[in-house]
């Protein structure tokens, strides 16, 4: 820490400890001298940062733009010719995803009112055009009121056409990835936040994730088979002598023929609590 990069900082603030280290930056507990108020400074090195120095534009850029109560707040950014200093709302209750762990999973109660937050910071930064991509319970932070404050817009687009333009970059963590991102194809920011909304809720209640595995590409493949049904699948792999994998296939081109037709069929008689059989003695 060389003491000329932090002249500027010391002169209005109060460095303690380091309560997070990840990638690129540090984050260091801090007082507001003149306030007394408690922030949080993510400081970053330039030379370190590399190719990843146009995020920290892109998320300074956003969050200058974004003020709602559950976004975390910046207060102030100092860059020094090696450094880059945010000073952020300070939230002492850690990360979602620490806190979802250390509780194994929410209540609906609880779940619902953190939901809700989510729910509402999303909704504010679409009608900003913004999409963030990368939603993901780390990337939620809690207050010191227990309210979920949305940080890291290092991956957001603010497209220029407005949210409605397509986007091609693939970005933000596999779980957590819509299926037509994770296919490489053109899409709508503000709809993959949607879909990364949706497994975040799964997350809350269940306290695991609804498509994850060890192999990135067995993560892709369970979120492209979705919400495939396993009995279905095993009863038409053994009704028509095929395997299962090949039944997978013919049900995931969803083309509405009689394997289509026979599959819904046996979701539907699943879901009224009949047995998963086909027209052979049940
Ligand atoms: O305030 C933050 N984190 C934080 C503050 C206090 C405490 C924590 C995190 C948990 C660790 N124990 C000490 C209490 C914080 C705020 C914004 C960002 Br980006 C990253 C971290």
């Amino acid at each position: 820490m060389s003491a000329g990069d932090y002249e500027e900082i010391l002169k209005y603030y109060e460095l303690h400890e380091t309560i997070g280290t990840g990638g690129f930056a540090k984050v260091k507990l801090a007082r507001h001298l003149l306030t007394a108020e408690k922030v949080a400074i993510k400081i970053m090195d330039k030379a370190a940062l590399g190719d990843d120095l146009p995020r920290v534009k892109i998320e300074i850029d956003a969050m200058k733009n974004l003020s709602h109560q559950h976004i975390c707040r910046l207060y102030q950014v100092i860059e020094t010719s090696k450094k880059i200093f945010m000073v952020l709302e300070y939230c002492p209750g850690g990360e979602l995803f620490d806190y979802i762990i250390s509780k194994d999973r929410l209540s609906e109660e609880e779940a619902r009112v953190f939901f809700r937050q989510i729910v509402s910071a999303i909704a504010y930064v679409h009608g900003k055009g913004y999409a963030h991509r990368d939603l993901k319970p780390e990337n939620l932070l809690i207050d010191k009121e227990h309210n979920l404050k949305l940080i890291d817009f290092g991956l957001c687009a603010k497209p220029k056409g407005g949210l409605d333009y397509h986007l091609n970059t693939c970005c933000g963590s596999p779980a957590y990835a819509a299926p037509e991102l994770i296919q490489g194809k053109a899409y709508i920011g503000s709809e993959a936040d949607i879909w990364s909304m949706g497994v975040l809720l799964y997350a809350l209640l269940c306290g695991f994730l609804p498509f994850d595995d060890a192999n990135v590409m067995v993560t892709y493949k369970k979120i492209m088979l979705g919400h495939i049904d396993e009995d279905c699948v095993t009863e038409l792999s053994v009704f028509h002598k095929q395997s299962r994998e090949s039944i997978l296939e013919l049900i995931s081109e969803w083309k509405y023929d009689h394997m289509s037709a026979t599959y819904f069929l046996l979701q539907s008689k699943k879901a009224r609590g009949k047995h998963v059989c086909l027209r052979v003695p049940c």
